[in-house]
């Protein structure tokens, strides 16, 4: 690559260059080889809540399958539990595993969505993802304040329109 930019090589700040890159590449990548029962970690608790729980504002970095560039932004979380819960911090973890790979944001966010299904089974999730794709904003068409919103809600929360949209607004609001 950098060949074919015409640079020199053999120029001190580029020796390690390749080294670098490559690391970097297999940091940004690392979701590959995460396996998703390890990063539970058995923080998996039985419980009688019926609540719904939000994890919301979560942060992550992905990289965009097409240009291999990043995009960024929050992961917002909502389920209804049946009969267990997951430790808080493993919602983060699951984004993680998912996030460092080479992504679309559809994917990542069915993804996420699958991923607390198959570990809760609880009666409802619903996954919500807002991001800034360096694509868009540092090449191509160049919209530096475009943000995409992707959404997924499964059983109760597809069904419950008004909890569905109550949840929407509340990962959009700012808590503090
Ligand atoms: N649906 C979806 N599209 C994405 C995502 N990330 C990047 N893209 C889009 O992938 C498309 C690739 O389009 P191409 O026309 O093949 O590539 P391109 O010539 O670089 O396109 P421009 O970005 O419009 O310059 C672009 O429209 C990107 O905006 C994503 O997460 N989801
Ligand atoms: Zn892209």
């Amino acid at each position: 690559m950098l060949n074919n930019l015409g640079e020199n090589v053999e120029r001190e700040g580029l020796l390690d260059t390749p080294k670098r890159y490559a690391k970097a590449m297999m940091y940004l990548t690392q979701g590959y080889k995460a396996d998703i029962k390890e990063v539970i970690n058995g923080a998996l608790f039985s419980s009688t809540a019926t609540g719904v729980v939000v994890v919301k504002d979560i942060d992550f970095f992905s990289m965009c399958e097409h240009h291999i560039l990043p995009f960024h932004g929050k992961v917002h979380i909502a389920y209804i539990p049946s009969g267990k819960v997951l430790g808080l911090s493993k919602f983060a973890r699951v984004v993680e595993v998912f996030a460092r790979r080479l992504q679309i944001q559809e994917q990542l966010n069915e993804q996420i969505a699958d991923a607390i299904e198959d570990i809760l089974e609880p009666k409802g999730v619903i996954v919500s993802i807002e991001a800034a794709h360096m694509c868009m904003s540092m090449r191509g068409v160049q919209k530096i304040g475009s943000k995409t919103l992707t959404t997924v809600a499964r059983g109760e929360l597809k069904d419950d329109q008004k909890c569905n949209e109550t949840l929407f607004k509340f990962f959009n609001s700012s808590v503090s």
